[in-house]
C-alpha cells in the first residue's frame, strides 16, 4: 500500500516499525545454574578470528555445546514470527550489538534445552558478550564464567578472512562497509570485556594468525589441562 493513502497516525506507523518488547532481566539476581554443576567458557575474539571454526573442533574433543551467540541472533532473525526479526537484521547489519536481554535470553534456552535433551554441562559461548554490561548480567542472571578464551589477531589478517568467507556466506556483515563498522565495535565496545576478565585474572591468551590446526594445537594446550577428554 502506499503510504501517502494513510491517515497520518498509520502513515507514521508505516514508516517506523515499533520496538518490541524486550524480556525483563531487571529483577535477575540469582543465576540460573550453579557453577559447580554448569561449565561455562566465554570465546572471544575479533570478527572473523577463526571463534567458529576452533569451537568446532573443542566441542568434538571436550565434550562442549557451542553457542554461537550471533548464529543464535540469525537464527531468531529468520524465525517465521519473530517479534525480534527486524531489530536483530538492522543491528547486525550495521554491526552492532542487539539489546542484551534478547541475545541472554536465546542464550539461556539454548544452555537449558541441550541440558535436558543431551544432558551437557559444559558450554563454550562463542561471541558474547560483546559489551560490558553483557558479561555482568549474564554472569548475575545465568551463570559465572570459568575462563575467557581470548583470540588474538591483527585487522588486517581478520579483514582477508572475512572478505574471502563473504564469497560465499551470505552473510549480511561480510561486506566491506559492515566489516569496518564491526571492527570499530569491537575495539571500542568489546575489548573492553576482555580487559575486564584479565583483570580478574581469567582470560587465556591465544594467536590465531596461525594455521586452523596450528592454532588448534594451542588450544588443546589449554583445554587438556583442565578437562577430561
Ligand atoms: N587459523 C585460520 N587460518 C586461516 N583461516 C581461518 C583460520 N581460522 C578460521 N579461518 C577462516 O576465517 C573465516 C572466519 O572464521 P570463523 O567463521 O571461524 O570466525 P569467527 O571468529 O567465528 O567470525 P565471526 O566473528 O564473524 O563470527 C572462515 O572462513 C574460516 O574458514
Ligand atoms: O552477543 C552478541 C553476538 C552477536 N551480535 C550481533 O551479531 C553479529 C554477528 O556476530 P558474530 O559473532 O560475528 O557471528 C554482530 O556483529 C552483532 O551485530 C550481538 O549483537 N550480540
Ligand atoms: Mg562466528
Amino acid at each position: 500500500m502506499n503510504p501517502s493513502a494513510l491517515p497520518r497516525k498509520q502513515k507514521i506507523a508505516a514508516e517506523k516499525p515499533k520496538e518490541p518488547k524486550l524480556p525483563n532481566l531487571e529483577d535477575r539476581k540469582i543465576p540460573t545454574f550453579d557453577q559447580k554443576d554448569v561449565t561455562v567458557v566465554f570465546v572471544l575474539g575479533g570478527p572473523g578470528a577463526g571463534k567458529g571454526t576452533q569451537c568446532a573442533k573443542i566441542k568434538e574433543d571436550y565434550d562442549f555445546v557451542h553457542l554461537s551467540a550471533g548464529d543464535l541472533l540469525r537464527e531468531e532473525q529468520q524465525r517465521e514470527g519473530s517479534q525480534y526479526g527486524e531489530l536483530i537484521k538492522s543491528y547486525i547489519k550495521d554491526g552492532l550489538i542487539v539489546p542484551m536481554e534478547v541475545t541472554i535470553v536465546l542464550l539461556e534456552n539454548a544452555m537449558k534445552d541441550a541440558m535436558k535433551k543431551q544432558n551437557k554441562s559444559r558450554f563454550l559461548i562463542d561471541g558474547f558478550p560483546r559489551k560490558l554490561d553483557q558479561a555482568v548480567k549474564f554472569e548475575e542472571a545465568v551463570v559465572p564464567c570459568q575462563f575467557v578464551l581470548y583470540f588474538e589477531c591483527p585487522e588486517e589478517v581478520l579483514l582477508k578472512r572475512l572478505l574471502k568467507r563473504g564469497e560465499s556466506s551470505g552473510r549480511i556483515d561480510d561486506n566491506i562497509e559492515s566489516i569496518k563498522k564491526r571492527f570499530r565495535v569491537f575495539a571500542d565496545t568489546s575489548f573492553p570485556v576482555i580487559e575486564e576478565y584479565e583483570t580478574q585474572g581469567k582470560v587465556k591468551k591465544l594467536s590465531c594468525e596461525n594455521s586452523v590446526d596450528g592454532v588448534y594445537d594451542e588450544v588443546k594446550k589449554i583445554f587438556d589441562n583442565l578437562f577430561n577428554q
